[in-house]
């Protein structure tokens, strides 16, 4: 291969890597708490939404020249860059970052989105819905009048809000293959975890014309940074990626004030592999009457990819930490070039496991809000380039990340919403490739099934767990610090608790939580402190270990983050 010729997947991966981890540098753990959707902070559910507008658009479904919608994995199209007006600037770089023809998605909204349409597009997980919105969105920057050198605001041309910081690192780096050859056009990412001022100085420094960012800070920015409202009247396109997530309550308030701060004349694309119908009926808050909403998706079993086998495990909670042990040890034993995430409902839940299976002897890497971005950006890092690894992670790598090569994904527990398993279920077979997904509940979760039965998902048997596996999980529980087991209790009653369902009767709450306790080894459920247990609502509930005084660890607020 020349030195510029087309890269392999591997190669752009590692040149992805790099821009990544230039573009999120950052030492101080600023709390994702506060960016974790309320719905799932206060227990609120969409039904609780504003009242639902009906909304008129049209709708196109992807279609074989059979006319047959696709329903194969195969997620490339036959269509060639070339065949679009393209720059050669662009159409250069995409050579250089070895696509070869478009996905199914990119050929599917290209057309429209040139056209000057908005467009609500839904696609399968890792199908290239980035490239999608990002080709067309360098080519409005292509288009835009050249801005004198001695203007002191600079306009943003396109604006691309991401909800995780990973998730805008990852499309700026994205971008940065894509604008390869385009040197008169930059890009940066403002994201949580950084200073302030740090990223004030940088755009100064570098103005660019597209910008990412996670709504929090984005709007830190509106709010604090001098010249950035005049900067963004400049947007022609908005970019919402996992445009659902964005639009839910959690974020909701955010987007509406930086949809406020953009100009009403412009473009949007709101991206997802999930649109459900609330989402929809809600779009008009970002998107033109008269968009198209682009449906790359099957319903049912087109959500998720025919190549990944996907199972469920019932098993009462005493078992689930040795089950995984087993599960784990047989996919290792059957896969030599393993890669396995592990999804927990919290943060304080990720550490507890990722502690535990360190005890075990396995190879983990773990990843959640409580982590300061710079550990997360190292270790998510390691996770993209290794073999033979486990990375056990909160909802935080719940959508967008782009590891290559997973071949299991393990959620334990209670997924937040159909919508949050099909994410995280798309960690594993992305661009075509095979995977394995395995969900683990407990008797009490077997509800969540209904919400996903016409997804291929089928029972699976239980995988045999000798007495020394047992044994050994025991054990290495023993070894687990007190202060994890504890965290870890009041994580799990905090994120239960905003599980209606399971709320709805908060003796049988605190019982099944205690019964987590039990599974970590505890005798006795760990003591809570009475002003935490008044602020989840559990106040009087029989069954707590209540602790007189408050709860003074910081960022306390919220039992549950991410
Ligand atoms: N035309 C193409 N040909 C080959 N690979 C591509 C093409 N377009 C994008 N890719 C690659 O496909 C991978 C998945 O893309 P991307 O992360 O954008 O998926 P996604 O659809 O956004 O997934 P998710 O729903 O999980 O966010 C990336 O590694 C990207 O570089």
């Amino acid at each position: 291969m020349t030195p510029d010729g087309p890269k392999s997947s591997s190669k752009r991966r590692e040149i992805r890597a790099k821009h990544v981890k230039k573009l999120s540098s950052g030492e101080k753990d600023e709390s994702e708490n506060k960016r974790v959707p309320k719905r799932e902070r206060e227990g609120k559910s969409v039904e609780e939404d504003e009242p639902l507008i009906k909304k008129a658009a049209s709708t196109i479904a992807v279609e074989t020249a059979d006319n047959k919608p696709k329903t194969s994995d195969s997620y490339l199209s036959k269509t060639r860059f070339d065949q679009f007006p393209l720059s050669p600037l662009s159409l250069k770089g995409i050579q250089d970052a070895g696509f070869k023809t478009m996905t199914v998605v990119q050929e599917a909204t290209l057309p429209i989105i040139l056209k000057g349409k908005d467009v609500l597009a839904k696609a399968k997980t890792g199908t290239g819905k980035t490239v999608a919105f990002l080709l067309p969105s360098i080519e409005a920057v292509i288009k835009s009048p050249p801005v004198s050198r001695d203007n002191r605001h600079p306009p943003i041309i396109v604006l691309v809000v991401c909800p995780t910081r990973e998730l805008a690192c990852q499309a700026a780096a994205e971008a940065n293959i894509l604008l390869k050859y385009h040197s008169s056009i930059g890009v940066e990412v403002v994201i949580g975890g950084t200073k302030l001022p740090a990223e004030q100085r940088r755009m100064q420094k570098h103005p660019c014309q597209i910008l990412v960012a996670t709504p929090g800070r984005l709007i830190d920015h509106i709010d604090n940074t001098s010249g950035f409202a005049t900067r963004l009247k400049g947007v022609k396109v908005l970019v919402l990626d996992e445009a659902d997530h964005l639009l839910d309550m959690g974020f909701r308030r955010d987007i509406e004030r930086i949809i406020a701060a953009v100009p009403k004349q412009r473009q949007t694309f709101l991206f997802s592999a999930t649109v459900p119908d609330e989402v929809r009926q809600i779009c008009h808050v970002a998107l033109k009457q008269d968009h198209e909403f682009v449906n790359c998706v099957q319903e049912g079993s087109g959500e998720t990819h025919q190549k990944v086998t996907q199972m469920y495990m019932i098993a009462s909670l005493d078992r689930h930490f040795s089950l995984l042990y087993a599960l784990l040890k047989k996919h290792i034993a059957d896969n030599s070039d393993y890669k396995a995430i592990i999804f927990c409902t919290t943060a304080m839940v990720t550490r507890l496991v990722a502690d535990l299976l360190g005890k075990l002897s396995l190879n983990v890497r773990e990843i959640h809000s409580r982590k300061p971005q710079s550990y997360r950006t190292r270790v998510s890092d390691e996770f993209r380039k290794s073999k033979r690894i486990i990375l056990v992670t909160s909802d935080v790598s719940a959508r967008g990340v782009d590891y290559p090569d997973v071949s299991l994904v393990v959620q334990m527990g209670l997924p937040s919403d159909r919508e949050q398993y099909i994410h995280r279920l798309g960690r594993t077979g992305r661009k075509g490739k095979e995977g394995e997904g395995v969900l683990l509940l407990a008797p009490w979760e077997e509800y969540f099934l209904s919400s996903v039965k016409d997804l291929p998902i089928t029972k699976s048997t239980l995988p045999p767990i000798d007495h020394d596996a047992v044994k050994k999980v025991q054990k290495a529980l023993s070894q687990v610090e007190m202060t994890n087991k504890e965290a870890a209790y009041q994580a799990w009653l905090g994120y239960y608790k905003s599980q209606k369902k399971i709320a709805r009767d908060t003796t049988r709450l605190v019982e099944l939580a205690n019964e987590f306790s039990r599974s970590m080894g505890l005798n006795t459920p760990p003591a809570i402190p009475i002003n935490v247990i008044g602020k989840m609502g559990l106040k009087n509930v029989p069954g707590l270990n209540v602790a007189p005084g408050f709860d003074k660890r910081p960022g306390k607020k919220n039992y549950r983050s991410r």
